[in-house]
């Protein structure tokens, strides 16, 4: 059984051109004109473009007393739905919890996923066990390792831990992220809020400015480099932040910083809301900030210094935020996203000229398929690649509500947003599973991606660490050991 996507515009990060798309077993197997198969998909007025990748999900994941309520069944469709066909999620040890263990729990929760997804493995504390254990989670196809700088007392890793993990992380060849906030900082400042009687959502925004973000950064890519790794710093939100990554790579440093949908399009004023619950439901870190900061992510986006666009989807009910009234620090952090990123990210990037088509794809597809080492099966137009694929109709519309979202809370963050630009169609492997907003998919039908170890980029770096060592200086006449 063939399908042919016929009469559309393929859009890659590189190219625009009209083409049809020939699909059998899952891949694409021709591109040309005048494609015939045995199932047609009209893409008329339409683009195709590779399906978005999101590599930051936080699915149906224990966090801060409770657990994020989108699922792998619900987020997943959520994606599909919005056009991206494929997650990575956060393996999430307890301190204290084996790497492998962590990873049998993810293993059963994904088996409901509708599309297919891959994971990162956070490393939330250290010790021979967690260096071991490393080499078998890359021997599983996850290549990547997540560090968190805050939430002190839960998941957060100082310094020497980091340095430790990204070490082991140049010779497994595998990619450190961090969550760049400095922690100590930030519990102190909640502790001074909280005495004082800020005791409301906007506090979270308080408690963690734009220099927290901004020094956690820094430090993570000096440490990086000491370590001789490339780094991928997750949620960047701030001008601080990106300063430092823009900085780090000018000086050839391999850094990649990735903003999210919702500090490019929601502003802190969501804090200072009369009402408790809109501004507690937009309670992430880092928080949302000014116009100057979104200013600054999109001139990145544009210019190459920052790499892709994420959602960091960790969506919490209304009762679940409100853990937290009388204490921000008790407000479940996390915002939804994930049916809203490619239509949020088209209509306030690309219909507005902020961004191309191409970069589009780039920052929504190709560029997280590269970084994570899964191009071009993922992420490409290619022959070969996996049909994962969104027939993209730029003039279709509709106001994002909640009461129509696939995703299992109450609200949406962007409440009430007109968007312009939605797939017609959205395959996964070949397989339709959503047509003009009716969602087709089926539970399971997602397989595990695994990646390699040792990315080009990682690679050249390790070759140019060896050679930059520090080597001793041959002296004749004085011997070594000084004896
Ligand atoms: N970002 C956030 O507030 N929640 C999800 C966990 C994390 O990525 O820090
Ligand atoms: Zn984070
Ligand atoms: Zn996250």
């Amino acid at each position: 059984m063939t399908t042919v996507i016929k009469n559309g515009t393929i859009v890659t990060a590189d190219l625009t051109y009209k083409a049809d798309v020939l699909i059998e077993g899952g891949q694409i197997i021709e591109i040309g004109r005048d494609l015939k198969g045995d199932e047609v998909l009209d893409a008329s007025g339409c683009y195709v473009m590779p399906g978005g990748i999101d590599p930051h999900t936080h699915l149906e994941m224990p966090f801060m007393g409770t657990y994020s309520s989108d699922d792998f069944e619900s987020g997943t469709r959520a994606a599909l739905a919005g056009g991206t066909t494929m997650v990575i999620d956060f393996a999430l040890p307890s301190p204290g919890q084996g790497l492998m263990d962590a990873l049998k729990m993810w293993d059963n929760k994904s088996t409901r996923a509708h599309c297919d997804y891959s994971f990162h493995m956070a490393v939330t504390w250290w010790s021979e066990q967690v260096f071991n254990e490393m080499k078998e989670v890359v021997d599983r196809g996850i290549n990547s390792f997540k560090h968190f700088m805050a939430y002190k007392g839960a998941l957060m890793v100082n310094d020497d831990e980091l340095f430790a993990s990204f070490k082991r992380c140049a010779e497994l060849g595998a990619l450190p992220l961090v969550h760049a906030e400095n922690g100590d900082i930030v519990a102190e400042m909640s502790a001074k809020l909280l005495a004082e009687g800020n005791v409301g959502p906007e506090a979270h925004a308080y408690s963690r400015p734009p220099a927290v973000e901004g020094e956690a950064t820094n430090r993570a890519i000096m440490i990086a480099d000491m370590a001789g790794v490339p780094l991928y710093v997750v949620h960047t939100s701030c001008e601080e932040a990106h300063e430092a990554i823009r900085r780090a790579r000018m000086q050839g440093k391999r850094v990649y910083g990735e903003p999210l949908i919702q500090h490019l399009t929601l502003d802190e004023s969501e804090y200072f809301n009369a009402d408790w619950d809109h501004a507690a439901r937009r309670v992430m870190s880092p928080p949302f900030r000014n116009k100057q900061h979104q200013d600054s992510l999109w001139a990145g986006l544009a210019s190459g210094s920052l790499s892709v666009v994420a959602t960091d989807h960790c969506a919490f009910t209304t009762k679940q935020k409100r853990f937290g009234v009388g204490d921000f620090t008790k407000i479940p952090n996390g915002t939804g996203g994930l049916e809203d990123r490619m239509p949020m990210l088209w209509s306030t990037g690309v219909n507005t000229g902020r961004i191309t088509m191409n970069e589009f794809v780039a920052v929504t597809s190709t560029n997280i398929a590269k970084i994570m080492n899964m191009y071009p099966k993922k992420g490409a137009v290619l022959v070969g690649a996996d049909a994962d694929l969104v027939v993209w109709d730029p003039a279709k519309s509709k106001t994002i509500s909640a009461s129509s979202q696939q995703s299992a809370i109450d609200y949406n963050v962007f409440e009430g947003k007109e968007v312009t630009g939605l797939p017609r169609y959205t395959l996964s492997r070949g397989v339709v599973t959503v047509e003009d907003g009716t969602f087709k998919g089926r539970e399971g039908h997602g397989e595990f991606v695994a990646r390699q170890p040792g990315t080009p980029v990682g690679r050249a770096l390790s070759t140019w660490k060896e050679l930059t060592a520090p080597r001793p200086v041959s002296r004749s006449g004085i011997p070594a050991s000084g004896v």
